[in-house]
């Protein structure tokens, strides 16, 4: 080619090369500018002329094609500018977005190397134009794209109308984990729900950019985090599927999608005749455009010809999505330090009387908070869900503590409900290595029962009538009552639930209340200051409050949706709004005012809870608790209760005790699962039928550790034994021990103990072999009916008192053993005796009492036996299931239900220890 020509050429691409060939700006314009001034230079040197010229406008122009060169490496990085040959290596950095992909090569003579890169995502649409239905460039430009852009950050949509398996060699990315590649819709109406979701995504995200000309990666570079996803929407066979007002969508999002990070990836397929109602051209006006021909033409350089690449494999492609889905699974997620969120410390404290608000992460520049009880707004109670994993405890432990950072404990008070094993508030209560609390926290549960959760609420009821009677004569509301009463303490409760679904997995009477409960605290504990944080895995499951649906969810107009199926996504935000499975990290979440309203959604990072701002957070608070605090009440379902749990009320009952010496004494059981939480247990007067039947088998999984097997029969039996033992002081009882155990029994559960400490409590525990059962009933019934002076009360252990058979065997007198423990339960109490007995059938314990019941054990603890036995033995009807450290105690004469409790441990010698260190008369 002679050198004017070339030159005129190189020229061409040159002066189209900033706009047509996407050129790096700066690239380019250095390349210009080398021309420019070298022209200038010639020109005022006077030497310039267009022949003698030639020369250095070659060499002017062989420097502008490497910078050209260079600047395709800095545009379109690895794979995207090379013609496709080994498999991709995804990039890593989460910034990077293909803006400009490699299509194929202009025909440039002797430049057989000048890529054409076309604009893509953050920047254009492109329209492939052909008349048949290859996708095999659209996949080529799909894919450059793909593995051009950060691992994970670009998600592929894609309309399909003449079912051509658009998209199929990608689908290594559809895996769940990965979520970049969204249903491809098929007919109509998948066309016009995507367009809708797109043009709300395009919506929400020009609500970030707040009118500035800042794209999507502009966005996330001002951020530090990349913030939203890239979209490209893959549309094949263009126009087939689409009528006047989804072209009309279509073109409005062609026009603002890319700087949204939305780009269009169209295939017009000029063989299929438009719908009625679609302009062609219209829609796709200004979009540049490769019209597949020969040669094949780009609309931004009509010019120059165009060598498609050739075709990638469908084996290569699939590589490359596995590759890109599998970074994508590695990425760590964007990290927002909790700490950018607090108030500097020494902030001034913040009033709750207007309502309360909480940082709890970021969308965009923009801190969002959680606002509740303003008046304004009128949202007062929140939803949470997630799927596991995916940073719904994370949230809670923000939310809790950055409210803790703003707010005093006269200003809010938290009640906390972890109703599955989890630890979640473990650092809010006191422990052995860490003795502060939060001093917000009034109720902390771990692995909370339904009836303990139910038990707050019902505490929370209570004090939600307290407050309207305080509140009534200054009007109806809270923030009215302080406004007039400014020096009143009256802290807003927030009451937070783990896994609430667990209330409602049974059909029973807990389940009933509850939903009571919380509909009434959500519906009107706002007026007073009470606000419900509820959250949940999974909340497509709960019947009993979706039967209420319009009731109850009604009053959570604040929807956090962490990752999840987009059938949870539809349940927890709204039926038309399945966004909460696009989320992309653990630790993004949906975060919505208006009860799930899609075009509501806000995409938030929430704050990393790091354990370093925590313990920050919960020190300073601690620290600045107000005198005279009261540490929190904490319930640990999974933990075992021993009698260190109990030493406030033990020494109120010993103290009882020496006060009034007939009175009856209570021997102490387990910890009854209500609120407040308190040592249960039955009292042994002299009034008939105040024994205690223990019943059902005692072991269970133990929670106590390496111990394994622990026995609560035995362990309530113990504690029942010590309590008493500490009742009378002045040494006026004596215990007796049927020993009827198994061979190294006593000793695994503890009885050794026993013996041990009631030695040392000067209550010495007498052994009676199994050999002199029948001997040792007849001493204690002659006992009973001799008319001797007042003697010392007897408490008489009989553990597994069914291993002694029917006792029915008839002595020279004709009288059984049998009858002798009957005489004895019967006339016993009178005279101070009471039998404190295990047995672990039920059969038998029948057996023993007769069937007649002219004998009766008022105490009744349940351990594992049926719900038919329950209701049999307690005449009570109750619904009761065996659980692992859970019993069920009644006392016929006292209670007015059955109570769970957490049955008292075997002993241990430390606890034994424990006991006889505590100050028994301090008050
Ligand atoms: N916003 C976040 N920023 C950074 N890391 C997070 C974020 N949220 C969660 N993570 C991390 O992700 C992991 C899982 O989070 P988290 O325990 O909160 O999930 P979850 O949904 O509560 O799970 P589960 O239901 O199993 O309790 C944790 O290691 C946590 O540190």
């Amino acid at each position: 080619m002679p050198v004017p020509l070339l030159a005129a050429a190189v020229g061409r691409v040159m002066d189209s090369g900033a706009r047509a060939l996407g050129v790096l700006a700066a690239a380019d314009d250095a390349a210009q500018a080398a021309v420019i001034a070298r022209q200038e230079a010639a020109e005022r040197e006077g030497r310039w002329s267009r022949l003698q010229g030639a020369e250095r406008a070659l060499a002017a122009a062989t420097q502008a094609h490497a910078a050209l060169t260079q600047a395709v490496t800095v545009l379109a990085p690895g794979e995207a500018a090379a013609p496709w040959g080994r498999p991709p290596r995804p990039v890593a950095d989460p910034f990077a977005a293909a803006s400009y992909v490699r299509a194929g090569g202009l025909e440039v003579p002797d430049h057989p190397d000048i890529p054409l890169l076309v604009p893509l995502l953050d920047r254009a649409n492109l329209v492939l134009e052909a008349d048949d239905a290859d996708l095999g460039p659209l996949h080529s430009v799909a894919l450059r794209a793909l593995v051009g852009t950060g691992a994970g950050q670009l998600v592929l949509h894609g309309f399909d109308p003449q079912l051509r398996g658009l998209f199929a060699p990608f689908a290594p990315l559809r895996r769940a984990d990965a979520g970049l590649l969204r249903e491809i819709g098929t007919t109509p109406g998948d066309l016009d729900s995507m367009l809708k979701r797109l043009t709300a995504e395009v919506q929400r995200i020009n609500e970030l950019r707040r009118g500035s000309p800042v794209t999507l990666s502009g966005l996330r570079a001002g951020t530090g985090q990349p913030i939203e996803s890239f979209r490209l929407v893959a549309i094949a066979d263009f126009p087939a599927g689409f009528d006047a007002a989804t072209a009309a969508a279509l073109a409005a999002l062609l026009r603002a999608g890319p700087a949204c990070g939305v780009s269009f990836l169209v295939h017009h397929n000029r063989v299929i005749q438009p719908p009625h109602g679609v302009d062609v051209k219209h829609a796709l006006a200004g979009v540049d455009v490769l019209s597949m021909g020969v040669p094949v033409r780009w609309s931004r350089l009509p010019d120059v010809g165009v060598l498609l690449d050739p075709p990638i494999a469908s084996r290569l492609v699939a590589e490359a999505a596995e590759a890109v889905a599998q970074a994508s699974e590695a990425m760590a997620p964007p990290q927002l330090p909790l700490a950018d969120l607090l108030d500097p410390a020494g902030a001034p404290p913040r009033s709750s009387a207007e309502g309360i608000c909480v940082p709890i992460g970021r969308s965009g520049q923009q801190i969002v908070e959680i606002v509740l009880g303003d008046e304004r707004g009128q949202r007062h109670n929140v939803l949470v869900t997630g799927a596991v994993g995916q940073g719904k405890s994370n949230f809670l432990k923000v939310f809790v503590h950055a409210l803790s950072a703003r707010y005093g404990p006269e200003e809010v008070r938290l009640y906390l409900l972890d109703l599955k094993e989890g630890v979640t508030f473990h650092a809010l209560a006191s422990t052995p290595q860490s003795r502060d609390w939060l001093p917000q926290a009034a109720v902390i549960g771990f692995e909370t029962d339904r009836e303990f959760a139910v038990a707050v609420l019902d505490g929370l009821a209570g004090e939600f009538r307290r407050r309207a009677a305080i509140i009534k004569p200054y009007g109806d509301k809270l923030s009215v009552y302080r406004a007039q009463v400014p020096d009143a303490v009256m802290p807003r409760l927030v009451v937070v639930i783990d896994e609430f679904q667990i209330l409602f997995t049974e059909d029973d009477e807990i389940s009933t209340r509850a939903a009571g409960l919380l509909e009434r605290l959500a519906r009107q504990g706002r007026a007073y200051g009470i606000h419900l944080l509820l959250a949940s895995q999974t909340i497509s499951g709960i019947t009993t409050l979706l039967a209420k649906q319009d009731g109850i969810y009604a009053q959570f107009p604040i929807r956090v949706a962490f990752k999840n199926s987009a059938g949870e996504s539809r349940a927890v935000l709204d039926q038309h709004n399945p966004d909460a499975a696009e989320l992309r990290y653990r630790g993004e979440a949906i975060v919505n005012l208006e009860s799930g309203r899609q075009d509501a959604n806000q995409r938030v990072t929430i704050a990393a809870a790091d354990s370093v701002t925590l313990d920050v957070v919960r020190r300073r608070c601690w620290l600045a608790r107000p005198p005279g605090s009261a540490p929190p009440e904490v319930f640990e379902g999974g933990r075992p209760v021993t009698l260190g749990h109990a030493i406030d009320r033990l020494r109120d009952l010993r103290a009882a005790a020496r006060t009034h010496p007939l009175a009856g004494r209570v021997g102490l059981i387990g910890l009854a699962v209500a609120h407040p939480l308190r040592a249960e247990g039955v009292v042994f007067a002299a009034e008939p039928g105040r024994h205690l039947a223990i019943l059902g088998a005692g072991s269970r999984r133990s929670p106590a550790g390496p111990d394994g097997e622990a026995n609560l029969a035995l362990g309530a039996m113990q504690a029942v034994a010590v309590s008493l033992a500490l009742q009378h002081p002045a040494g006026d009882a004596k215990f007796t021990l049927f020993d009827l155990g198994r061979a190294g029994e006593a000793t695994e559960s503890g009885l050794d103990h026993l013996g041990w400490l009631l030695e040392r409590l000067g209550l010495p525990l007498r052994l009676v072999p199994q050999a002199d059962l029948g001997s040792e009933l007849r001493r204690i019934a002659v006992e009973i009916t001799s008319v001797a002076a007042q003697h010392d009360t007897h408490y008489i252990l009989a553990p597994a008192l069914d291993r002694a058979g029917t006792l029915s065997a008839l002595d020279g007198d004709m009288v059984s053993d049998l009858d002798v423990l009957r005489s004895i339960l019967r006339d016993g109490p009178a005279r101070r005796t009471h039998l404190i007995g295990w047995w672990t059938s039920v059969g038998m314990y029948r057996n023993h009492l007769g069937f007649d019941a002219s004998v009766e054990i008022d105490g009744v603890l349940a351990l594992r036996i049926s719900q038919r036995d329950v209701v049999d033995v307690m005449g009570h009807t109750v619904a009761w299931q065996p659980r692992d450290n859970r019993g069920l105690l009644y006392d016929r004469q006292e209670f007015p239900a059955p109570v769970t409790v957490v049955p008292m441990a075997p002993l241990t010698r430390a606890d034994a220890n424990a006991l006889l260190r505590v100050d028994w008369e301090e008050r």
